[in-house]
């Protein structure tokens, strides 16, 4: 499984654009019957997607883990961005249509995906990190998440931030994961822009047409930066990061996070006029 290992604020000022992405990128991670996994020492977030689509896929064991098994000591959060799926939790099956997020707790010893039909794909992304206890496995539809409208169309950020594993969600020990949808004619995610000392934050694309791309901003908020995304690319944000990002046309993201608490609400917002 691939590392990406943590940077100082202090450092990334001095990155140029190849740094940068050799160091927050995560790409290549949605790739045909194959499930790909990127440990981060980002509060030990794992980022990774499954894509079943001629044969059943099984989340494995890693060397990095030192476990028996994948969630031994760990939670995962999986969403389905694509066609029809299922998701295996031990010996009970779970229906995932498109934006249908599923929680998994401590101690499940096996995960395994599955598309309906293998002309519309599933692709499950997911993130996990260390639990100490075991929470109950839950499903939610996007019908049932938690909804924010943010933004205006004058601003080009018009969205809903929808909630899954949160506070008052689906209960979990440390993972916070939701997607936020934006509507045609908007672009702008996450504007105005915060960092959470508290909580690592990774986003990952996707809904974008081909040939479009995504401007994504991170560094802290007087020393901005840029990485660029295509489509079923992820990004990871650290504490100290700002993470917000502009399409050259509307797009889905998922963003989730780990680290000191689960209050969404606690960002440090930096205001627009303030970015650097
Ligand atoms: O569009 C947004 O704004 C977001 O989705 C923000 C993320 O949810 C986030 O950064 C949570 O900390
Ligand atoms: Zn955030």
């Amino acid at each position: 499984m691939k590392v990406l290992h943590s940077v100082h604020a202090a450092d990334f000022k001095s990155y140029d654009t190849a740094l940068i992405r050799e160091r927050f990128l995560i790409d290549q991670i949605v790739s045909k019957d194959t499930v790909n996994c990127v440990y981060t020492h980002y509060d030990r977030m794992i980022v990774g997607a499954a894509n079943p689509v001629t044969e059943q896929l099984e989340l494995g064991n890693y060397f990095n883990l030192k476990a028996e098994y994948f969630l031994e000591r760990r939670e995962i959060g999986i969403i389905n961005v694509a066609g029809d799926g299922l998701v295996t939790a031990d010996d009970k099956s779970f229906n995932l249509k498109k934006f249908d997020c599923i929680y998994i707790g401590k101690g499940v010893k096996r995960v395994a995906f599955t598309s309906k039909k293998s002309e519309t794909p599933a692709v499950f992304y997911f993130l996990s990190a260390p639990a100490h206890t075991s929470y109950p496995v839950r499903l939610m539809t996007m019908e049932e998440a938690a909804k924010v409208d943010a933004g205006s169309l004058a601003t080009a950020n018009l969205r809903t931030i929808n909630k899954y594993i949160h506070e008052d969600g689906i209960k979990s020990c440390q993972l916070v994961m939701g997607l936020t949808t934006l509507q045609p004619g908007s672009v702008w995610n996450t504007m105005p822009a915060h960092t959470h000392d508290r909580r690592m934050e990774a986003y990952f694309y996707f809904d974008l047409p081909a040939g479009q791309k995504i401007m994504h901003f991170m560094g802290e908020g007087h020393e901005t930066r840029l990485i660029t995304l295509n489509n079923y690319e992820a990004v990871v944000s650290p504490p100290w990061s700002i993470h917000s990002g502009c399409g050259t046309h509307n797009y889905n993201f998922i963003w989730g996070m780990a680290g000191e608490n689960m209050d969404y609400t606690d960002m440090d917002p930096i205001s627009i006029t303030d970015l650097r």
